[in-house]
């Protein structure tokens, strides 16, 4: 069973106060990177750079990371392959990064991310932006930006979509 939490209007709206909390906690977009994660957490940020792009006027850089194929029980020389893989193709040293997924659920997909980012140089500071915060944390991970806090089961599923890759913008609680 699938109940939707939020329509295409909710989400446009809930990634809008995202960006003005972004400059806001800023102070502005001086060295301001967004790294999204893959696949809807790119798709994310490139949403939150093009508001940027409308309100600030100012052309925010975005990178990507794939961290899909990360787990828990890799090797410490297999993981280290995968996190060096993921090169963002600019510099981070010095650079305010803020990191972009779609749900945040147990945190250990952001603990990767974290990983990948701090192998390719060291940021002034990381912030975290999530579109859904699900709650059931198994890290002390917490996010600076939030879109939509939804408490959720932990036998329930948050299912994000968006018209990027999906046939809308919605978001859906499945399960029970
Ligand atoms: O906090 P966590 O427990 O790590 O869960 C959150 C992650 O789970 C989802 O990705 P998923 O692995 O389902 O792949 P998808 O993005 O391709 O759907 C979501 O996009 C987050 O990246
Ligand atoms: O409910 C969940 C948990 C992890 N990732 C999702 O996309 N949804």
């Amino acid at each position: 069973m699938a109940k939707q939490i939020v329509d295409a209007i909710g989400m446009k709206r809930a990634i809008m106060r995202m960006t003005y909390e972004i400059v806001e906690r800023n102070k502005g977009t001086d060295d301001l990177i967004l790294v999204g994660i893959k696949t809807r957490g790119l798709y994310l940020a490139q949403r939150i750079a093009a508001n940027l792009k409308r309100l600030e006027d100012v052309e925010i850089p975005v990178g990507a990371l794939d961290i899909s194929k990360y787990r828990d029980d890799l090797s410490d020389t297999e993981k280290a392959r995968m996190i060096h893989e993921q090169q963002l193709g600019f510099e981070i040293t010095d650079k305010n990064v803020v990191l972009v997924d779609d749900v945040l659920y147990t945190g250990r997909t952001i603990r990767a991310g974290l990983d990948a980012l701090m192998d390719q140089g060291r940021p002034s500071k990381i912030n975290l932006a999530v579109l859904v915060d699900r709650g059931h944390r198994e890290l002390p991970i917490r996010p600076d930006f939030i879109g939509k806090n939804i408490p959720t089961a932990q036998t329930e599923e948050v299912k994000v979509e968006m018209s990027e890759i999906d046939n809308q913008d919605s978001i859906e609680i499945v399960g029970d």
